[in-house]
């Protein structure tokens, strides 16, 4: 079908420069997603149980920062078929190039709409479920309010917003522990400490990450009604933020 190796990529002591989500993260990105983040399956499949549960009729399901497709096909997997239609978006010509062959081996009904697009310039419109998986982390702080506004105002009442996060502790120690805890996983995992200490210097100045309550706080100054941790492994989570119904009339 298409080759997808392991992550060896800062295996070799080298200059570290930025992380970026090229051609060579591309082809390792199933491996090295499943051994860097504790949960990841679960969050993945579970994404897919929020979505049949959540979807609505006619509306669409947004999958921003997509990368090969995990969550549009979890998702496709668990909505009834042809009831609504799903928005993937990534920004990295090499992961929607490898997200559409995924998509073209695992056929589902439910149309699909791949775009090559920074999320800033996606219009979220007539939405049930908008998921955003260790996506958010990778946007300037800066504009993280706007974006999850923007998402809010697009979702139709009763609709949720999946977000995942890795998260910073608020006190040191307990950051420090929580980071521990993580490279320890990594560890048992098969990378080695040398792996581990690059990658980390290569995503120091491109994932910037928040603390729950700054998350929690976001989602409801932007007005969810209901913020729901429903994933936490040391320091990764995931949040289901739910847009209060309209009342009966
Ligand atoms: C950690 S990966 C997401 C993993 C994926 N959601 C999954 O569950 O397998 C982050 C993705 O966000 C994309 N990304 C980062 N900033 C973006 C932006 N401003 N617009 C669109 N995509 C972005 C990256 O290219 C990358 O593929
Ligand atoms: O490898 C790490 O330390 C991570 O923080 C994991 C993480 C993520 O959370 O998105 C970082 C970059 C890669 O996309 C895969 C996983």
């Amino acid at each position: 079908m298409f080759p997808s190796g392991k992550d060896a990529i800062y295996s070799q002591a080298r200059e570290v420069g930025d992380f970026r989500f090229d051609a060579s993260v591309a082809e390792v990105f199933p491996d090295m997603i499943q051994r860097s983040v504790p949960g990841y399956s679960t969050i993945v499949d579970a994404i897919g149980q929020l979505a049949g549960r959540y979807a609505q009729p006619g509306s669409t399901l947004y999958d921003l920062g997509c990368s090969l497709g995990a969550c549009t096909l979890a998702m496709r997997r668990y909505i009834e078929a042809n009831t609504c239609s799903i928005v993937a978006v990534d920004n990295s010509p090499a992961m929607i190039e490898r997200c559409q062959l995924h998509l073209n081996a695992f056929k589902g009904d439910t149309p699909v709409n791949l775009q090559l697009a920074d999320i800033q310039d996606v219009a979220i419109d007539n939405a049930s479920v908008v998921v955003m998986n260790f996506t958010l982390q990778f946007i300037p702080q800066t504009e993280r309010d706007a974006i999850i506004q923007r998402i809010y105002a697009g979702l139709r009442p009763g609709g949720i917003l999946i977000l995942s996060e890795k998260i910073r502790h608020d006190s040191d120690a307990g950051n420090e522990l929580l980071i521990d805890l993580h490279h320890e996983f990594k560890r048992r995992n098969g990378y080695s400490e040398l792996e581990i200490s690059q990658k980390r210097t290569a995503l120091e100045n491109v994932m910037k990450t928040d603390s729950l309550a700054i998350h929690e706080a976001r989602l409801r100054d932007a007005g969810f009604s209901d913020v729901v941790k429903w994933f936490q492994c040391f320091n990764f989570c995931s949040l289901v933020a739910i847009k209060a119904p309209s009342p009966a009339l």
